[in-house]
C-alpha cells in the first residue's frame, strides 16, 4: 500500500453568534502550526460521538458548555503532520464565559476575515460558509 496512515478524526465547532460572527482562535503553542487560526475542536477520543468530542474540546480549551451541535460538512485534509477527517458542526447556543485555557487569542469574524494565517484545512469551510452568508444576507 502507498499510503497506510490512518485518519485522525476530528470535531470541529461554529459557533455561530446572532448577528453572524464565527468564533475563530489561534492553535497555542507547541503544537502543529502554532499561531495559525482555527475553529476551536480536537480529536474525536476512542468511544466520543462528535457531540460528546466537541463538548469536551470547548469547555478544555474555551471554558463554555455548547447546547446542541449540528453536523454539516465532513472534509478531510492531508498534513505533513497528520491526514485528517474533520467533522464539521454548528453550534448556535452555549453558556458560560468564554477563557482562553490554553493561552490562545480568539476573534469573532465576519467575512472578509480580518486574522491570518487560518489552517488550510479550513479553507474549504470558509468558502462554503461566505457563499451561505451571501446568500442569507447575514
Ligand atoms: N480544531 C481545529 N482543527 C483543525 C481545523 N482545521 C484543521 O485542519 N484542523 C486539524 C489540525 C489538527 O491536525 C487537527 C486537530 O487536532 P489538534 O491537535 O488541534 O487536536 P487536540 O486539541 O485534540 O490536540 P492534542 O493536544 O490532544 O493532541 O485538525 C480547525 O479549523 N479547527
Amino acid at each position: 500500500m502507498s499510503d497506510t496512515r490512518r485518519h485522525t478524526e476530528v470535531a470541529v465547532g461554529i459557533l455561530i453568534r446572532q448577528d453572524g460572527a464565527l468564533l475563530l482562535s489561534t492553535r497555542p503553542e507547541g503544537k502543529a502550526y502554532a499561531g495559525y487560526w482555527e475553529f476551536p475542536g480536537g480529536k474525536i477520543e476512542a468511544g466520543e460521538t462528535v457531540a460528546e468530542a466537541l463538548q469536551r474540546e470547548l469547555v478544555e480549551e474555551l471554558g463554555v458548555t455548547i447546547g446542541e451541535a449540528y453536523e454539516w460538512k465532513v472534509t478531510e485534509h492531508d498534513y505533513p503532520h497528520a491526514l485528517v477527517r474533520l467533522h464539521w458542526c454548528k453550534v448556535f447556543e452555549w453558556c458560560g464565559e468564554f477563557e482562553m485555557r490554553e493561552g490562545q487569542q480568539m476573534a469573532w469574524q465576519t467575512f472578509p476575515l480580518t486574522v491570518s494565517p487560518v489552517l488550510p484545512g479550513a479553507y474549504p469551510v470558509l468558502d462554503w460558509l461566505e457563499a451561505e452568508q451571501g446568500v442569507t444576507g447575514a
